[in-house]
């Protein structure tokens, strides 16, 4: 017996209310706005990232920017100074004073080492070795034809090298070294027997060897880097040089050179003002030149695996980033000696930043949304689950007898309104039996109310057992029961109705302790086929009819007529 709906609803109705539980549309809506939120938030963290890698880009360009603008201006000076030394070899002042540069010059050229200390507030003083010297060096060569111009040349460039003397936010030191055994330099010798062994280092450096014709075809500026060693780090430098020639000669180098000591001054410097961060300066086959992390010069800052991942970036583009662990790295190559600029930003100094702050107030603003929403709903869910439940046990209530859990009076009226029609419309048999529990008063009386209940509900239960699953059964009044039988004829009917008397008939209830009672039912049966009416309460009424004839007639009994019942 079907008893969960009075009204037939349509199948894809009934479908869609099974998916649709109230408590699943709660869950779902509640996840669309988790997700929603935390997509929200996912978004704004990506902005917020892509910001602070252009903030990190932005410093670094700064810095860098700031070292390729110094470079750049040193390669401008360089090719100012090679001018001019050629121009003033082209056209050599005739001053006197410079006359007796080339006299002092033929007094020492014999002694070991020597200084030319003229006019010294104006120019730089002239260093040089002895004709032995230049004559055992290879490289080296005193032409003594070209001398007298190229030491007059040497004084105007100190002159030059004074005037441009260093206000830039990068010292350099400027050198011409000669091949002539002598060199100027914005750097000037403690004392003279320093004189060999510094013309000797200048011109062992790479920046001097390397301007050699066949390492230098073109004779353009070169770049040359070399590291600061551990507890030497005055030795490290950057440098920038440029062959002197004039006339197919080649009288010497011209160089600029940054201590690597500067540049790390000038990078800790820069870091001033910005939210932490950390400078690396790679020369261009990534080797360390020069760094700002407190093991300056001991660390290339990376692990092996880091490095070759960030050599493999660097391979395609000219300024880049990556997380390295907890750390952000990003890196431009500098324009001026192929060099590379690395900003280290580790997760701690980005915390205690603005982006850190961000970061953390939205992690905090969605960690409270995601907790209160799932605070509420688990407050929704549980009451949409009660009022659910509630709302099931009303409708319950409002359809179904609680004693027998059969259709109520209303129910089954409004059911079999419905059915009968619905078998009127299909031209269906349709039977109705009408069922009453015998004597039920002198139970009440003699065994208690509580006793005539457990009757009424074993009966409704017998009923329930015995009618078919088309059939509906409804408790129409305090011991009074109506079947429905769609599609039964009157015959058929009759026999169900005498199960139900037999099996009712036959079972023997304990109604209290020790005490059984066997109870028998009077039932009136009709079908719309006899009278071809199929209105409910007519066939109600003379099922009814025929059972106060079934029990007029004695009780206990199934009566199908109006006229003699029978037993
Ligand atoms: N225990 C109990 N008794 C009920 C309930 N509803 C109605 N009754 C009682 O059922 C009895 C019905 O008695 P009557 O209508 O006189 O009929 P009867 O005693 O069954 O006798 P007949 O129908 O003539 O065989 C009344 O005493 C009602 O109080 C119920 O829900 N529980």
């Amino acid at each position: 017996m079907r008893q969960n709906s009075v009204v037939k609803q349509p199948k894809p109705f009934i479908t869609l209310k099974r998916y649709f539980l109230p408590a699943r549309v709660v869950n779902l809506c509640f996840l669309i706005v988790m997700v929603c939120s935390t997509m929200l938030t996912w978004r704004e963290v990506i902005v917020l990232q892509g910001a602070y890698v252009t903030s990190q880009r932005s410093e670094l360009g700064n810095v860098s920017n700031a070292l390729d603008m110094q470079m750049q201006s040193a390669v401008d000076r360089l090719l100012f100074f090679r001018n001019s030394m050629q121009a003033a070899l082209q056209t050599p002042l005739g001053f006197k004073a410079l006359s007796s540069v080339q006299q002092a010059f033929r007094l020492l050229r014999a002694q070991a080492q020597w200084q030319i200390g003229f006019d010294n507030t104006r120019t730089l003083p002239i260093y040089g070795v002895s004709d032995d010297f230049v004559n055992q060096t290879a490289l080296l060569h005193r032409d003594d034809e070209r001398l007298p111009d190229e030491l007059t040349m040497a004084m105007e460039l100190g002159y030059l090298f004074r005037l441009s003397a260093n206000a830039s936010m990068l010292p350099y030191q400027a050198y011409y070294i000669s091949r002539a055994g002598f060199y100027i330099s914005t750097n000037p010798v403690q004392s003279e027997e320093k004189i060999i062994p510094t013309y000797y280092r200048l011109l062992m450096r790479p920046w001097f060897r390397g301007q050699q014709q066949q390492e230098n075809r073109n004779r353009g500026v070169r770049w040359y880097t070399d590291q600061a060693h551990q507890g030497r780090e005055k030795s490290g430098f950057v440098a920038v040089s440029i062959p002197l020639d004039y006339q197919q000669y080649w009288y010497g180098v011209l160089v600029l050179s940054f201590p690597v000591r500067d540049i790390n001054r000038l990078l800790v410097k820069s870091r001033e003002g910005q939210e932490g961060g950390q400078y690396l300066l790679y020369d261009s086959r990534f080797n360390l030149l020069t760094s700002t992390l407190k093991e300056q010069g001991t660390v290339s800052g990376f692990s092996a695996d880091e490095y070759n991942l960030l050599l493999a970036d660097m391979e395609h583009d000219t300024v880049g980033g990556r997380h390295l662990g907890s750390r952000y790295v990003s890196w431009q190559k500098l324009k001026q000696f192929g060099g590379v600029l690395v900003r280290i930003h580790t997760l701690r100094e980005g915390l205690t930043g603005d982006f850190g702050h961000i970061s953390i107030a939205l992690s905090l603003l969605w960690l409270l949304f995601t907790g209160m929403l799932l605070f509420s709903w688990r407050v929704i869910r549980r009451m949409v689950n009660n009022m659910y439940s509630m709302q099931n046990t009303l409708q319950w209530q409002a359809w179904f007898d609680p004693l027998t859990h059969l259709y109520n009076r209303g129910a089954f009226f409004e059911r079999a309104k419905i059915l009968s029609e619905q078998a009127h419309a299909e031209n269906l048999s349709f039977a109705v039996i009408q069922l009453d529990l015998d004597h039920f008063k002198s139970v009440n009386d003699h065994f208690g109310h509580q006793a005539g209940d457990l009757v009424i509900s074993h009966a409704a239960g017998m009923i329930s057992n015995t009618i078919g699953e088309q059939d509906v059964a409804g408790r129409v009044g305090g011991e009074e029961f109506c079947i429905l039988l769609p599609g039964s004829t009157l015959k058929q009917a009759v026999r169900v109705a005498e199960r139900i008397r037999a099996r009712i008939r036959g079972k023997e209830i304990l109604v209290q302790k020790d005490i059984t009672l066997h109870i028998t039912v009077s039932l009136g049966v009709c079908d719309a086929a006899e009278n071809g009416d199929y209105d409910f309460e007519s066939l109600q009424s003379v099922a009814d009819r025929r059972l106060y004839l079934a029990k007029n007639n004695g009780r206990n009994q199934v009566c199908f007529t109006d006229g003699e019942p029978k037993k």
